[in-house]
């Protein structure tokens, strides 16, 4: 049986705080919630939830083969495999989403962004196990008809979370929402009017890797960022296969920037909340990809493979002092600082209880619980006291900003580089 440190965002023992790099500084007295983990190595959490066997599922006869036991742990049991593994925390396929956004961690995950940090929620698992559902809940519908509140996603909870925080008497928070795809291993703004464009994504000593000129939308209202979140989710590329009619083509990460607005002579915190939702690996004899849909998967695949690759290393004892070799996908660029760097990072494997699925329902299992041995030495941004940065100058009208010197940017600001203090 894991103890309470073994399971997730508690620092692990006999590990030190390092030095503080400039713009990531130490708490000051008073700030509770940074205390444990701050600059301590500190676990990713991790946790699982298996989906309901689907119609199709059930209508050939295919069999459970994976029973969630309590205490966070599931078994698979099929003909040649016998297998327990152990989670911060496992949703069956009765886990409301409510349940899942209060269970995972992701209340939490919230406040530390409030506090400054940079979080992360992955989901990922074959294609069709449940990932979208998880982070979004079943947005296709919504299009035609207003979906459940019950349904609503980690994200929707997250944002209402967050409104709600920022319009407590004691939090002022200036919040704004970028949205990107990694299609085919080219980086694309999904809050960019007309057709997508490939932006480059450079790294600098101090920010480490950012995508440069990506759109940030300030937003101040649930229906605000519901709506952006609905117009960047049907730019996404999906495509119908043999194992799902919507299957995302590209990873997508939505990242809410979080801003706190303190007195002029404090430095203010500047965390984010970003939501990956990783396309699925799959079998393309299964999928029936041909074409188009097989060069997609291809490069899938072999992001997955670069990000399963950088999570083998990190998870080894001493594993951060090897090359880790991020550069080898644009998705593991950008998810270097989570799972690596100072953030912190909340996983959420999904998995088929079906017996049809079971080889990539083992994989996804043996890949989850190789990332719950990767660290992260959480620290909190704080954007520098000094000569004042171009702020975003609110347009009348609208909920976009302009950076000064700037003729055309509707409906958005762009960020050419990472602002000091900022990624
Ligand atoms: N917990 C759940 N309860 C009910 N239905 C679910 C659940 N999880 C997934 N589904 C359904 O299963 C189908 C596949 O889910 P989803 O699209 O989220 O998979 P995915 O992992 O994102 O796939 P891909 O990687 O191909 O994009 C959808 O019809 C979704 O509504």
């Amino acid at each position: 049986m894991e103890s309470e440190r073994e399971r997730g965002w508690e620092p692990q023992v006999g590990t030190r705080p390092k030095t503080f790099p400039r713009g990531q500084e130490k708490p000051s007295p008073g700030e509770e919630r940074e205390g444990p983990m701050v600059g301590r190595e500190t676990r990713l959490r991790v946790v699982l939830r298996v989906r309901p066997l689907t119609c199709t599922e059930m209508h050939r006869g295919d069999r459970q083969v994976v029973h969630s036991l309590s205490d966070g742990t599931v078994h698979v049991s099929a003909a040649r495999h016998d297998a327990i593994f152990g989670f911060s925390a496992v949703f069956d396929a009765g886990a409301s989403q409510e349940a899942v956004f209060e269970g995972s961690g992701m209340r939490q995950l919230v406040e530390l962004a409030i506090d400054g940090f940079s979080c992360t929620v992955f989901a990922f698992g074959q294609t069709g196990s449940g990932k979208t559902y998880t982070l979004m809940g079943p947005l296709a519908q919504s299009e035609t008809q207003a979906v459940s509140p019950a349904l609503l996603g980690l994200m929707q909870r997250s944002f209402a979370c967050l409104l709600e925080r920022s319009r407590s008497c004691s939090s002022d928070l200036a919040l704004s929402a970028s949205y990107l795809e990694i299609y085919n291993e080219q980086v694309r703004d999904l809050l960019s009017p007309g057709p997508p464009c490939a932006l480059p994504l450079r790294w600098s000593k101090t920010h480490g890797f950012y995508v440069e000129n990506q759109l940030s939308v300030d937003f101040e209202s649930l229906e605000a960022i519901t709506d952006l979140l609905l117009q960047g989710s049907q730019r996404r590329r999906t495509s119908a296969h043999a194992l799902n009619r919507h299957s995302s083509r590209s990873h997508a990460l939505l990242t809410i920037h979080v801003r706190s607005r303190a007195p002029r002579a404090c430095p203010s915190k500047q965390g984010t909340l970003c939501f990956v939702d990783l396309a699925g690996s799959e079998r393309v004899k299964e999928t029936g990809s041909r074409g188009e849909l097989s060069v997609e998967a291809n490069n899938i695949n072999r992001s997955l493979l670069a990000l399963g690759h950088c999570i083998s290393l990190l998870a080894k004892p001493g594993g951060k002092r090897t090359h880790i070799p991020y550069r080898d996908s644009k998705l593991t660029r950008l998810l270097a600082r989570s799972l690596g760097g100072s953030g912190i990072t909340l996983m959420v494997a999904c998995i088929s209880p079906s017996s049809r699925c079971l080889s990539e329902t083992l994989s996804t299992l043996h890949y989850a619980s190789r990332a719950r041995r990767v660290t992260t030495r959480p620290l909190a941004n704080r954007a520098l006291p000094g000569p004042p940065m171009p702020q975003p100058v609110p347009v009348e009208g609208s909920t976009g900003v302009l950076l000064p010197g700037q003729d055309v940017a509707l409906p958005g600001s762009r960020h050419p580089q990472p602002q000091q203090g900022k990624r």
